[in-house]
């Protein structure tokens, strides 16, 4: 079996086209979606990162400030911006790009965020609405892993099994929760399940979100199982790779996710569909 790529740029396309559209809809009834982005220090992945998600937003249209600040910025000057972009109307949604410098609490910051703009979704408010299935902001990349599942059929996951490989606050717990949400029976594996091929190899569905190179191989998934691989890494020469053997499993699984190209520009696409929704929000508040 040759598994079949599930394309995070392709896919990533055609939403951003339809957000897009529904930007300049609502740009023609005099609100146009506004988005801040705080970037502290200099790491290089964030810059590009934070680089990519501000030509996002113009691709749609989207009013956009990127706040650049070195590393020496202190937390409660980092607090006070964050009231300030909470109180800014002509902003709908904030992000502050993660991780922080040490000395500055990120959760201390990320609850300082209006729930109202909180479109990374990470707020305590956002996780719990995903919980008990309130209306919030979903984290973007494992929203971003449900939609990569809808194209393929998978919308209504009952009687499936899926494995979580991690339990991170912003990917492996809110993953479980709209796997759940869902209608699929989900176990949430990490550091210290036993026996992670015993579980893995139960299911339909295995997303790694782990950080690390290949924690998952082919003997460890059951023929034709869904892959998707939310890690993004360095190989030993320097190249990006996923949490998964990839060329072990595109033999095993029948669907799976590249790195790049698969989860990463899908966390993007999903933010701009919560910003687009928290500007639509704020109109119908209007
Ligand atoms: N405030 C946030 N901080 C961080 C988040 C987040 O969702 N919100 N997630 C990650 C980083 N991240 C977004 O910020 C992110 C990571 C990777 C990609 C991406 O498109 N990757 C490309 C490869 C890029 C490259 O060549 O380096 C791909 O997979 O194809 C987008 C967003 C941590 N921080």
């Amino acid at each position: 079996m040759t598994a079949q790529l599930i394309d995070g740029n392709a896919l990533s396309k055609q939403l951003r086209g339809e957000v897009a559209q529904r930007a300049a809809a609502l740009t023609a009834k005099g609100l146009k979606p506004g988005l801040a982005v705080v970037l502290v220090g200099d790491n290089p992945a964030s810059q590009v990162y934070v680089r990519n998600k501000v030509k996002a937003c113009e691709d749609v249209g989207f009013h956009s400030v990127l706040e650049k600040y070195d590393a020496t910025l202190s937390e409660a000057e980092l607090l006070a911006r964050v009231e300030s972009l909470n109180n800014d109307p002509s902003i709908h949604g904030i992000l502050v790009q993660l991780p922080l410098p040490k000395h500055i609490d990120d959760h201390k910051v990320i609850e300082a965020i209006s729930p109202l703009k909180d479109v990374d979704g990470f707020h305590v408010a956002s996780a719990g609405a995903l919980m008990v299935g309130e209306v919030g902001f979903k984290a973007c990349t494992p929203y971003g892993c449900m939609k990569m599942l809808e194209s393929i059929g998978m919308k209504d996951l009952r009687g499936k099994h899926a494995v979580v490989i991690g339990r991170s606050n912003i990917v492996g717990k809110p993953m479980a929760m709209m796997l759940l949400a869902a209608n699929a029976t989900v176990t949430i594996t990490h550091s210290g399940t036993a026996d992670l091929g015993a579980m893995t190899r139960q299911a339909d569905i295995v997303v790694a979100a782990v950080g690390k190179r290949n924690v998952l191989t082919a003997d460890m998934v059951k023929p034709g199982a869904v892959v998707i691989d939310v890690g993004m890494n360095r190989d030993d020469e320097g190249k990006l790779c996923g949490d998964v053997d990839f060329a072990g499993l595109k033999e095993v699984a029948s669907h799976i996710t590249p790195v790049p190209g698969g989860v990463g520009p899908m966390t993007i696409t999903m933010l701009l569909v919560n910003t687009m929704e928290a500007a639509e929000r704020t109109f119908a508040a209007a």
